[in-house]
């Protein structure tokens, strides 16, 4: 065993996360952190398509329509697809911290299902920091936004350097990634406001 623990509740001394000064305003929209993403790119044609923006404090709202593509049962929204979008949608919110992270754990609640064409109303925010480790929370509502509760998600990710990608990742779509000067913008913006 790793020894880690598996709890997804903040430890004693966790920090409530503080907004970054230069994140994007209240209702602006986040755009997407890399265009080939399943979750968020525009150029991914299998993509989700979601799209995320700002809420007050460290909180974001995003919205999914379910399609076709995205089925496990018949005219229903696949699970896994459903935990996809949380976990973008909870991704996300690092960009208001300034913070690189990558997903450690995902906890998810399926609490009715979703059918295709519904848009799913997402909202999520950061609970705490405690060095390294952001724990999260986000719930997808169907119906409008104040509909009723369809999914729910808890999360830990984990600051991670721009390097973890540079040396994890494929040659070719890192290649790629930095000559698009998008891209480049997104990682310098984040080596300089650690
Ligand atoms: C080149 C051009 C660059 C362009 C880049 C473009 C964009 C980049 C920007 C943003 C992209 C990022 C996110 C995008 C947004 C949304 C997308 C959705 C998010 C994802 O889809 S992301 C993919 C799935 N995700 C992974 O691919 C992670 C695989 N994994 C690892 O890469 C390592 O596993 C890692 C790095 C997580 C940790 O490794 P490590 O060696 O750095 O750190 P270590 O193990 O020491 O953990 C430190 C402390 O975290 C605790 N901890 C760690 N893991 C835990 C777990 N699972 N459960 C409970 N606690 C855990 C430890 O217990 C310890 O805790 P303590 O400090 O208390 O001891």
């Amino acid at each position: 065993m790793s020894g880690r623990t598996a709890s997804l509740s903040p430890p004693a001394g966790a920090m409530p996360p503080v907004r970054h000064p230069e994140a994007p305003a209240p209702g602006e929209l986040l755009g997407s952190h890399y265009d080939q993403c399943f979750g968020c790119g525009g150029a991914q044609p299998h993509g989700l398509h979601l799209e995320a923006r700002a809420g007050e404090g460290v909180s974001l709202t995003a919205e999914f329509r379910v399609k076709a593509a995205h089925q496990g049962a018949p005219g229903l929204a696949h699970g896994g697809v459903l935990a996809t979008a949380l976990d973008e949608t909870l991704g996300s919110l690092n960009w208001l911290l300034r913070v690189i992270a990558v997903t450690g754990r995902l906890e998810t609640d399926f609490v009715r299902p979703v059918p295709v064409d519904t848009v799913l109303h997402l909202d999520a925010h950061v609970v705490a920091v405690h060095g390294r480790k952001i724990y999260s929370s986000a719930t997808g509502r169907i119906g409008g936004p104040d509909g009723p509760v369809a999914v729910r998600a808890t999360a830990l990710f984990i600051e991670v350097k721009v390097d973890h990608f540079i040396s994890h990742g494929r040659d070719a779509e890192i290649k790629a990634a930095l000559a698009d000067p998008d891209q480049q913008r997104v990682a310098r913006a984040f080596e300089v406001n650690p």
